[in-house]
């Protein structure tokens, strides 16, 4: 895999024009692009394949019980994304279910399991009920979601070494919670710098407002794909 190729931009707007100015941009040092919860939501499946030449994560973390998320996961199918996301904290069944129902093509879409949202902290992680550290929970669900069948993983990148070392190399490790030196956190808790995030072992990086808030998209993404060469 390229350098390039292990970078994933989120192309987070309901613009669909914007979008698709911020695909043309970054396209040549992406590997993928993310299309997310408020570009489907604004514009749906039509908007989905206005994004083309490069491969799409789908990225709708779903969650919700198993015949319903086998079913968002069958009624996704005919856009073949590369990728798409649900939540490991619906369960094993529920896991299942979307893996079974995303079929056994080749082309099929990876189904890749949220452990821990990004943006939780330990304390935020506590106040919803979750006595154990973020990384314990990320462990316990990322085993869950791979003995459940998943092919992969969203993960922040403070647990990537750890879940490598537990997991093995076959677990594709999917890491969002990127901040290059400098940039803003924003809502993200649990964040590290491109370069390092590779370096734990992530199979690609998530990287949306370092690179879609900068002055020049394009650049920015050229920047970070360096970074991770
Ligand atoms: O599934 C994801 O991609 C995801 C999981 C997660 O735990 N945290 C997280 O930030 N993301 C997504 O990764 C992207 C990160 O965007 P920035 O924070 O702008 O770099 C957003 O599109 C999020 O929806």
């Amino acid at each position: 895999m390229t350098a390039g190729g292990r970078l994933i931009v989120a192309l987070d707007t309901v613009d669909a024009d914007q979008a698709r100015s911020w695909a043309d941009a970054v396209a040549p040092h992406a590997g993928l692009l993310k299309l997310g919860l408020e570009f489907f939501l604004a514009n749906g499946a039509a908007g989905f394949r206005g994004i083309t030449g490069v491969p799409i994560f789908l990225d709708l973390k779903l969650h919700d019980i198993p015949n319903t998320v086998a079913g968002g996961v069958r009624a996704v199918l005919p856009l073949r994304p590369r990728m798409l996301t649900i939540h490991a904290a619906g369960g094993a069944a529920m896991i299942q279910a979307a893996r079974q129902a995303a079929g056994a093509n080749a082309d099929r879409p990876m189904i890749l399991a949220v452990t821990v949202l990004t943006s939780l902290d330990a304390a935020a992680l506590q106040a919803v009920g979750v006595a154990a550290s973020p990384a314990e929970q990320v462990l316990r669900l990322g085993r869950l979601a791979v003995e459940a069948g998943a092919d992969g993983l969203v993960c922040s990148p403070q647990e990537v070494a750890m879940l490598r070392q537990a997991l093995g190399a076959a677990v594709k490790l999917v890491v969002p919670g990127i901040r290059p030196a400098g940039s803003a956190a924003g809502d993200q808790a649990r964040t590290m710098t491109p370069s390092n995030a590779v370096a734990a072992g992530a199979d690609w990086i998530v990287v949306g407002r370092p690179i879609t808030g900068a002055a020049d998209a394009g650049a920015a993404a050229a920047a970070i794909a360096a970074e991770i060469a």
